[in-house]
């Protein structure tokens, strides 16, 4: 109807209307610009700052971040950034990995749905920012805009605060684009396959079989559990799931969290812990798998497959391997597609139609 009004009497001046697209916006966490004190501590403050990921009072955890944890980790953390940086790129793995993805399922979705589908990803700290991703799609003629955190499993300081910050820049849109969330995905059997798969393909490049597989999840402090937070159960549903596809017993497949920050108690068991402990039990063969990771990242390469494989043979083990995370994989930007192409869905043809339109219109 605009459009019709625009042909009759628009104004010289006025604006043009869009052309009507979709957008798709891939969303994770975020990662330093650097491995530098000052970008450490610039992302580590945004971070940290975020009240879904710490709800201490305010006044008290300002104070804390910014006169004692502001100093000290930026060095600390940093200095392990560098052990996993890409120095080709001069980014971390993560930033790497999602643009990948998201050039991946671009390149699927336009495929199956036609060209007016525009795929971009955005970080909810540090750079590409979530506003300037909205911004950009809006103007490229999104007038519908799927949001897609790329978390499996649903926690407030992930998944929600990843959506939050979009929200807030649509406050501040005069024309706000129509906006669908992406659910988690933890028992999606599209997931658990893709998971369990990539697990099986691993492991059969060995020449030897794990008597263990931990699937370690980042940790959550475990009064955000008590207070209603499902990503504890999300995750052990999660690791039974892959336990089954894989046809593994009970014993044989353990869940545990990892990266914990600060004196509060975690949700148990605790990753490091764990293998350190099954070491100590005589465990000479494990593997790891770190499922809730849709990218790698310093919290897999470094804390798993660095400090997690020197603690295991420290205490006595002989055979640890790591398996990747999904990443870029085939299986890996399928499955983000196909999550997109479901929760796309009634915005465009179905995939068989928009071929099918395609091929007629090739046919002329
Ligand atoms: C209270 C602090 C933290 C909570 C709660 C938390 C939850 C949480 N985090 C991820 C995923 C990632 N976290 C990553 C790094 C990271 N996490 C914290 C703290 C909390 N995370 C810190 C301080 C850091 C920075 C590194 C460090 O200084 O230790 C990353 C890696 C990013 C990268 O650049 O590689 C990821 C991914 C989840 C899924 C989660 C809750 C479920
Ligand atoms: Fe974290
Ligand atoms: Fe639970």
């Amino acid at each position: 109807m605009a459009e019709v009004i625009h042909q009759v009497d628009k104004p010289a001046d006025h604006p043009e209307p869009p052309r009507h697209k979709l957008g798709v916006l891939l969303l994770n966490l975020g990662t330093p610009e650097g491995t530098d004190y000052f970008s450490m501590r610039r992302y580590l403050k945004e971070f940290l700052s975020d009240r879904r990921v710490i709800d201490y009072n305010p006044i008290f955890w300002q104070l804390l971040l910014n006169t004692v944890i502001l100093t000290t980790r930026p060095k600390k953390s940093g200095r392990a950034y560098h052990t996993i940086w890409n120095h080709d790129q001069n980014e971390s793995p993560l930033k790497t990995i999602t643009r990948d993805q998201a050039q991946q399922v671009h390149d699927i979705l336009t495929e199956r749905h036609g060209e007016d589908i525009v795929v971009d990803w955005a970080m909810r700290y540090g750079y590409p920012r979530t506003d300037d991703a909205i911004r950009d799609l809006q103007d490229k003629g999104c007038t519908r805009i799927l949001l897609l955190a790329l978390y499996p499993q649903y926690s407030a300081p992930t998944t929600a605060t990843a959506y939050d910050h979009a929200f807030r820049t649509l406050m501040k849109l005069r024309w706000q684009p129509t906006i669908r969330t992406a659910p988690c995905y933890h028992d999606e059997p599209r997931y658990i396959d893709a998971v369990s798969e990539s697990i099986r393909e691993h492991l059969a490049q060995l020449d030897w079989t794990p008597e263990v597989l931990i699937t370690s999840f980042h940790g959550l402090p475990k009064r955000y559990l008590l207070n209603g937070d499902p990503y504890h159960c999300q995750c052990a549903k999660t690791s039974r799931l892959i336990r089954e596809r894989l046809g593994w017993s009970p014993d044989s497949v353990k869940l545990s969290f990892q990266s914990r920050f600060g004196p509060e108690e975690w949700l148990k068991p605790y990753t490091d812990e764990l293998i350190e402990e099954l070491a100590k039990q005589g465990v000479k063969r494990l593997a790891i798998a770190a499922p809730g990771f849709s990218a790698d990242c310093l919290e897999t390469l470094e804390e798993l497959n660095v400090q997690g494989r020197e603690a295991f043979e420290a205490a006595g083990g002989e055979h640890f391997t790591y398996i990747p995370c999904l990443n870029a994989s085939d299986r890996g930007v399928r499955l983000i597609a196909d999550l997109a192409s479901r929760e796309l869905s009634g915005w465009v043809a179905p995939a068989e139609s928009a071929a099918a339109e395609r091929a007629l219109a090739m046919a002329g």
